[in-house]
């Protein structure tokens, strides 16, 4: 119905990607768990090019792109925006980029991202990284990180940690929609 899997599978089409194969690793996390600093030393120690979506996806706000408006409210809302738009940033940066090994960080954030990578791209990550790390200290080093980003405020951080139950049953259920509804379409389609 509509969605980059869904345009996918229609066109029975794998992008330029297939072609290049290049080797990915996937780094989670939760905001402020440090993909951002492991990735760089990573890249020092092991050759590998760092490819942040969030990086990506504000580089698109700052060239004025059609879609910056979207990117930067959602952002703003720490919400996710839609695959099809961070795909394509991803997959130009890998085509672009002379290497064949790429850290991706802070994709997929959820399974509709990873489900439409691998069905677009045709990639499978080698592994995934996931640095865990508590709330408490990952609040703490967002209040702290100092970069101007519109998203390290304290009331953006809460809501990217996790749904506030403490709202009345339609807020929460708003909520708790925005994380079924992608994996949902899917199974339906
Ligand atoms: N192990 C650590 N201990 C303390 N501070 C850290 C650590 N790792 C990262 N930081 C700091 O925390 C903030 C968030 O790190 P960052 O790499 O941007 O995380 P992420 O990309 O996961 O959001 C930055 O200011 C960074 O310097
Ligand atoms: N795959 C992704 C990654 C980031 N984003 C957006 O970009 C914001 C910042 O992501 P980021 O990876 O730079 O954040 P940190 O984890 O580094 O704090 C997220 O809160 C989302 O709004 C997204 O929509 N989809
Ligand atoms: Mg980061």
């Amino acid at each position: 119905m509509g969605t980059v899997v869904d345009a996918a599978n229609k066109e029975g089409a794998k992008s330029a990607l297939s072609e290049k194969k290049p080797k990915v690793v996937f780094v989670l996390g939760g905001p402020g768990s440090g993909k951002g600093t492991q990735c760089a030393n990573i890249v020092e120690h092991f050759g590998y090019t760092h490819l942040s979506a969030g990086d990506l996806l504000r580089a698109e706000i700052k060239s004025g792109s059609e879609n910056g408006t979207m990117i930067q409210n959602m952002i703003s809302e720490g919400t996710i925006v839609p695959s099809e738009v961070t795909i394509k940033l991803l997959e130009k940066a890998i085509m672009e980029i002379d290497n064949d090994k790429f850290l991706i960080d802070g994709f997929p954030r959820n399974e509709e991202n990873r489900a439409a990578f691998e069905l677009v791209t045709g990639i499978v990550p080698e592994f995934v990284l996931f640095f865990d790390c508590s709330e408490e200290e990952m609040e703490r080093r967002l209040l702290g990180r100092n970069q101007g980003r519109v998203d390290d405020n304290i009331e953006t951080i809460r809501k990217r940690f996790k749904i506030d139950a403490g709202k009345p049953v339609e807020e929460v259920f708003e909520a708790v929609k925005a994380v079924f509804a992608p994996v949902e379409d899917k199974a339906a389609a």
